[in-house]
């Protein structure tokens, strides 16, 4: 296998999709902040402020499933500019990770983003609310390939973005290893959890 094709986002043909974890929302519920800093899903100043809900997937050509998804709403603020009157594409691809990755931890453990691809459809003017929706589309190994789109003020808009995602699950070492310790002790890590996790 080449290089190219192994990073590859196209979901691998020995792929599966496993059933939400029993302790995960329920469809309909609302999934809280995986930290109360986060500045997608916590509502923190200068954060997108994205609400999330466990949708249900609905799978290809509308049919019912079984799978994995997440139903994503965020308010484009004047704060959230790029072109004049238009949002940044940066808040965008901001707002397709957080519903993105709001997908694999009702699954698993954390993971993180290892790869984001973003496809920018039309314009979306401030003032407006994006409305996104997630799913997973298989798993292999720690990989997580999940997409998602975009639809401007309802949940039936017009399309304005697509995305596809790999996200990889890490364990808590992960975050105790790299994240600043005072934002870990914040949150309930120890000193000494974290002196530990850097050896
Ligand atoms: C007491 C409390 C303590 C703490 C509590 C914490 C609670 C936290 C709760 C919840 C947090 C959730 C936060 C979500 C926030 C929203 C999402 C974000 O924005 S995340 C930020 C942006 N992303 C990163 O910062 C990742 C930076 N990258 C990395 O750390 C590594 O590169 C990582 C983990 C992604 C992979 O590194 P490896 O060493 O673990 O694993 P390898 O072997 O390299 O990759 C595994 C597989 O993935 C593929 N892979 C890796 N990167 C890829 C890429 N870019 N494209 C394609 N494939 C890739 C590899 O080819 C490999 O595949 P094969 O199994 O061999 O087939």
């Amino acid at each position: 296998m080449t290089q190219a094709s192994a990073r590859s986002l196209d979901v691998p043909a020995d792929a599966t999709i496993p059933s939400r974890h029993p302790k995960a929302p329920g469809v309909g519920e609302r999934i809280p902040p995986h930290n109360p800093a986060c500045r997608g899903c916590a509502d923190v100043p200068g954060g997108i402020h994205m609400e999330s809900w466990v949708d249900d997937d609905r799978g290809e050509g509308g049919d019912p499933g079984v799978g994995v998804a997440v139903r994503s709403r965020m308010a484009v603020t004047d704060d959230m500019q790029g072109g004049p009157g238009l949002i940044h594409g940066g808040y965008l691809m901001a707002a397709f990770d957080e519903c993105l990755g709001s997908v694999a931890p009702l699954v698993t453990r954390s993971c993180v983003t290892a790869r984001l691809e973003t496809d920018f459809r039309a314009p979306v003017p401030v003032g407006t609310t994006l409305w996104l929706r997630a799913r997973l589309d298989g798993v292999l190994r720690r990989k997580y390939f999940v997409s998602a789109e975009a639809r401007l003020d309802s949940e039936d808009g017009p399309l304005v973005g697509t995305a596809r995602a790999l996200f990889v699950q890490v364990d808590l070492q992960h975050f105790l290893r790299h994240g600043r310790a005072e934002d870990l002790e914040a949150i309930g890590a120890s000193a000494e959890q974290i002196r530990a996790a850097r050896g």
